[in-house]
């Protein structure tokens, strides 16, 4: 299974153009839209996401909310394209336009400066159109797709907001991964633990009023994980090796840890693994999942806990030093509008694209030319290796 997404953040609408998903999957667009609208949502956000409404049109793949198995389509229309048409046009301008509003200012933190020199652009819209968190609607729309997938055979995703800026919620392991979902889609926050929402809005608003950004950390929890997923045999089929590597492409996202991380640094042997029980009704069990789901890139069959560390949003309305391009001067930026924290809107992010490379890993180990097909491989399976 394979997808792109194509789409400037200004420009007309976001393309993702999925391929390798099963026939017979029932696919509505209502269910990619309460996916967009979690992501559109969240405490924190600029003014750009009060011009968008991020619905999503199949074009293709669906026929009668059921899947062809052909490629699937899907458009999302940017509303705000409507006050940019001169500037985002595809065909050339006439001759005696002037071309309003280049960008030769570089923001610290964003991909201007770098894709200016790389891509030889000197009016760097050229970059920040496509190197803009928008096309994380794409991608939210695609791992949609794929929670539908998972969905079907048993297994569910969650996103939420573990920490933001020094305010850190707690973890709640008693409750259901129903119970974690109804929370968090109910919180602007997006947290599974509503103690610490005041708190969370306070740290952005303070941020806000100060003209600066704040970060946070994203945690996902998958469960009802088949253990064995993904591979030991080679580097590129480890799964959370993939799993990594699709969470750090996220904008603004700067580290990942699996269950208990970068902590397990300071930890022994005996404190880290954990430990194996069989009983005749689960199979195999382990006692603790100190690892996050996870030994010899497969999965272990307890859920995956993975965390994800966004920094700051890079544009600030108190603006950090850098050199305009053309002067070569230094300036102080001033900014139009800007998001001051994104956090809960990136753990919706995040939960997509781990919910993206389980169904692909999904999709690589059992035959699934159409669902029922697959339905029946992983029942097979995981009664295999229940009964081991
Ligand atoms: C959901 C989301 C919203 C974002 N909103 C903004 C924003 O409003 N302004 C901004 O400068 N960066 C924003 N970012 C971060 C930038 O897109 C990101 O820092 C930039 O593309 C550079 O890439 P890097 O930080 O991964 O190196 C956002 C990121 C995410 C995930
Ligand atoms: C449009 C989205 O996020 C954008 C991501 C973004 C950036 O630089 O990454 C900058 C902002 O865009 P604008 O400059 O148009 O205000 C955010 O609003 C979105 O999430 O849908």
């Amino acid at each position: 299974m394979r997808y792109l997404t194509a789409g400037e953040s200004h420009g007309k609408q976001l393309t993702t153009i999925i391929e390798g998903i099963p026939a017979h999957l029932q696919l509505l667009a209502e269910d990619i839209n309460h996916s967009l609208i979690r992501r559109q949502g969240g405490y924190g956000r600029g003014r750009r996401m009060k011009i968008e409404k991020d619905l999503i049109e199949i074009t293709s793949g669906v026929r009668h909310g059921s899947t062809l198995g052909s490629p699937i389509s899907l458009v999302l229309k940017n509303d705000d394209y409507k006050h940019w048409i001169d500037i985002m046009g595809a065909d050339p301008l006439p001759n005696d336009t002037e071309i309003r509003r280049q960008v030769t200012k570089p923001r610290p933190g964003h991909a201007d400066l770098n894709g200016a020199l790389k891509y030889n652009q000197r009016d760097m819209r050229n970059i920040l159109e496509r190197s803009s968190a928008r096309e994380t609607a794409a991608r939210v729309a695609a791992g949609s797709v794929a929670k539908q997938l998972l969905r079907e055979i048993g297994i569910e995703v969650l996103g939420f907001v573990k920490q933001i800026y020094q305010v850190e919620a707690n973890d709640r392991p008693e409750l259901t991964m129903k119970e974690k979902q109804e929370i968090s889609y109910q919180s602007a926050l997006h947290v599974i633990d509503p103690s610490v929402e005041e708190d969370m809005k306070a740290a952005i608003d303070q941020a806000k009023q100060d003209g600066d950004s704040i970060g946070g950390i994203c945690e996902v929890h998958v469960e009802g994980v088949p253990v064995g997923l993904g591979s030991h045999v080679h580097f590129d089929r480890k799964l959370d090796g993939k799993i990594a590597g699709s969470v750090m492409s996220i904008n603004a996202f700067k580290g990942v840890e699996f269950g208990e991380g970068f902590k397990v640094a300071s930890k022994r042997g005996s404190e880290v693994h954990d430990e194996i029980s069989f009983n005749e009704q689960d199979g195999y069990q382990r006692e603790s999942n100190r690892l996050g789901g996870f030994e010899g890139g497969m999965t272990t069959g307890m859920p995956i806990i993975v965390k994800g560390v966004m920094k700051p949003i890079p544009t600030l309305y108190k603006p950090l030093n850098s050199v305009d391009i053309d002067t070569k001067e230094t300036f102080k930026a001033s900014i139009e509008r800007s998001d001051s924290c994104a956090v809960p809107a990136a753990a919706v992010v995040m939960e997509h694209v781990v919910a993206w490379e389980v169904a692909n890993a999904i999709l690589d180990q059992f035959p699934a030319d159409f669902m029922d097909q697959l339905k029946k491989a992983v029942a097979d399976y995981r009664e295999r290796t229940r009964l081991f």
